[in-house]
C-alpha cells in the first residue's frame, strides 16, 4: 500500500499571478544537470530548484514528512509525487517573494504524471531540457561524484536502480514533451563549455524577454 502523504494547503496565486517561465531539466541520474544548471543560472539569474536537493533537506530537517523519504531514495525509486510538488510549490512561492523572474526546476518531471499535475495545479513549462548522455557514462561520472558527494545514493548498487528507474518511469517524459514541441535534446557527453553553449543557443531563442 502506498505510504499515507502530510499535505499542507498551500497558495498558490502568487506563483500563477507572477507567470514566470518554468524550465524543465530532465536527464538520467549524473548527466551534468546540477552543473548546467549552476552556469544558467549565472548567466540568465534564473532560480535553481534540484528536487533532489529539495528531498534530501526534507530528510535532514528532520520532519515527519522527511523520515518517509530516506529508505524510498536509498532504494533508488521515486517518491510519491503529490510530496516532491508540494515540496516545489513551496520553494517556489519563497523565491517569487524575492522577485524571482523564472525557475529551472531539475531532475523534474520524473513521471510523466509528475508533470502532468505539475502543469495543471501550477502552469505549463517553457521548455523541457534534455541531457542525453550513454548510460556507461553516466555510471562513471557518478562513481567520480562518489568520492566526494557523500549522497547514500552514490554507490554502484543504487546508481542501477537509479538508473532502471530512469529508463523506466522518466524516459517517457522525454517522449511526451517531444510530443509536444516541447523537448530540447542535447547530447550531453561532450565537455562542460560544449554542452552549455548548446543550451544558451537554446535558451536565447525564448528568453529575450528575461
Ligand atoms: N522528482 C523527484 C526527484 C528525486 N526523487 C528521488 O530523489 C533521488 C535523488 O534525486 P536526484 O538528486 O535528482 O538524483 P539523480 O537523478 O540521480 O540526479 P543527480 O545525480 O542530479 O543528483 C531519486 O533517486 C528519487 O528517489 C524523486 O523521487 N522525485
Ligand atoms: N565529463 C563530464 N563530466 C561532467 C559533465 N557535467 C557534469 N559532469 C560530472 O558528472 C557528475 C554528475 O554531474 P551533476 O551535475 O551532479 O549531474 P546530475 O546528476 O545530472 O545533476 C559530476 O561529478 C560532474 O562533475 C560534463 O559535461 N562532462
Ligand atoms: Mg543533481
Amino acid at each position: 500500500m502506498a505510504p499515507t502523504v502530510e499535505r499542507k494547503k498551500i497558495d498558490l496565486a502568487p506563483l500563477k499571478a507572477a507567470n514566470v517561465p518554468i524550465f524543465f531539466i530532465v536527464g538520467g541520474p549524473g548527466s551534468g544537470k546540477g552543473t548546467q544548471c549552476d552556469k544558467i543560472v549565472a548567466k540568465y539569474g534564473l532560480t535553481h530548484l534540484s528536487s533532489g536537493d529539495l528531498l534530501r533537506d526534507e530528510v535532514k530537517s528532520g520532519s515527519p514528512r522527511g523520515a518517509q523519504l530516506t529508505a524510498i531514495m536509498e532504494s533508488g525509486a521515486l517518491v510519491p509525487l503529490e510530496v516532491v510538488l508540494d515540496l516545489v510549490k513551496e520553494a517556489m512561492l519563497i523565491a517569487i517573494e524575492k522577485g524571482s523572474k523564472g525557475f529551472l526546476i531539475d531532475g523534474y518531471p520524473r513521471e510523466v504524471a509528475q508533470g502532468q499535475q505539475f502543469e495543471s495545479e501550477i502552469q505549463e513549462a517553457k521548455l523541457v531540457l534534455f541531457f542525453d548522455v550513454a548510460e556507461e557514462t553516466l555510471v562513471k561520472r557518478l562513481l567520480g561524484r562518489a568520492e566526494t558527494s557523500g549522497r547514500a545514493d552514490d554507490n554502484i548498487d543504487t546508481i542501477k536502480k537509479r538508473l532502471h528507474t530512469f529508463v523506466t518511469s522518466t524516459a517517457p517524459v522525454v517522449d511526451y514533451y517531444e510530443s509536444k514541441g516541447k523537448l530540447v535534446r542535447i547530447n550531453a557527453e561532450g565537455t562542460v563549455d560544449d554542452i552549455f553553449g548548446v543550451v544558451v543557443a537554446n535558451l536565447d531563442k525564448v528568453t529575450s524577454k528575461i
